[in-house]
């Protein structure tokens, strides 16, 4: 039976990873993540330099996923670049998001992830919905052409763009169209959370975050057909690209259904911030128990072939 998956040319032991913003902000966790049964894993967004982010609680369990409105902390993109120099690239791929609060910022990052020749893959968060006063870019679809005309001239390699949910076709085919135009992002990880949020304390009457009077982005089990639209949407769209998958993952049907919508590598976020990187030998079980029952022995059997009435 073989889980392992394709991406880029590179063979992944299995087709999971951590979301990014989940047990990757500090090399305790990276380790961890390296170490675990993941086939990749991706850093924390990073900024050009290092924030605490938003004032605590900023995360929040709920009973079907997670709010959070953690606001971009981080340790600053050096240390993520110095973390990415030290990675054992033999044992799995290292996935490298960028969230800089200025097309600037985005650009001076790249250029030192350029200079340091590092084999980490650059995933572009155009989607983090939870820095007070910054629209999401990818919500302004003038702003992500330009975005990614910029880092597309400025980068000299393939790269992939995080994106936030979209809940309109008219929405799928115009950001599809903008990605088809830059043949230099190679992937599309769908979705972020979906922002903005809000959940109750019914006891106290209050909500269960501090920052921005409450609201978060939402993940979790909540978001899932959410999730599996995009990756669909985008794996249709953009056939040219590899789309992963994020959103809603917690067991191996899940893991199956984004596999079967059309993506290569699946994410895990709120279940992995709650399970913790073990969660990656239970998803691999289960995902193998699922194509036993099916009669498929590799992933390539069924990915991307979900079928319409
Ligand atoms: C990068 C910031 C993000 C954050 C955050 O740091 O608040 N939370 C998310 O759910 N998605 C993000 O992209």
């Amino acid at each position: 039976l073989d889980l392992s998956t394709f991406f880029l040319g590179r063979p992944l032991t299995a087709p999971l990873m951590n979301a990014s913003g989940v047990w990757c902000n500090v090399n305790s966790q990276l380790h961890a993540l390296a170490e675990s049964e993941a086939g990749a894993m991706v850093t924390k967004s990073c900024t050009l330099l290092r924030r605490d982010g938003n004032p605590e609680p900023r995360y929040h369990t709920l009973t079907m996923g997670s709010i959070n409105s953690m606001g971009l902390p981080n340790e600053g993109h050096q240390y993520y670049l110095d973390y990415a120099e030290r990675h054992d690239y033999e044992n799995k791929p290292l996935f490298f998001s960028v969230a800089g609060l200025t097309l600037d910022d985005n650009l001076t990052i790249v250029a030192q992830i350029q200079d340091a020749y590092t084999p980490a893959l650059l995933e572009l968060n155009l989607s983090c919905p939870n820095v007070p006063g910054k629209a999401q870019i990818a919500y302004d679809f003038d702003a992500l052409d330009v975005i990614l005309a910029e880092i597309s001239s400025a980068y000299s390699r393939p790269f992939g763009v995080k994106l936030p949910p979209y809940f309109d076709i008219a929405h799928f085919d115009e950001v599809a169209d903008i990605l088809n135009r830059y043949e230099k992002v190679n992937f599309i990880t769908c979705i972020n959370s979906i922002g903005n949020g809000l959940m109750i304390d019914m006891e106290s009457e209050t909500v269960l975050i501090k920052p921005k009077q409450g609201f978060g982005g939402i993940g979790g089990e909540y978001v899932l057909p959410t999730a599996l639209a995009n990756v669909n949407a985008f794996h249709q769209r953009c056939p040219k690209k590899s789309i992963i998958g994020c959103g809603g993952v917690n067991t191996g049907e899940h893991v199956f259904m984004h596999l079967l919508a059309g993506a290569s590598i699946v994410q895990v976020g709120t279940a992995l911030y709650e399970q913790g990187p073990d969660i990656f030998v239970r998803l691999k079980a289960e995902l193998a128990q699922i194509m036993q029952e099916k009669g498929y022995k590799t992933i390539r059997e069924f990915q991307g072939k979900l079928k319409t009435l």
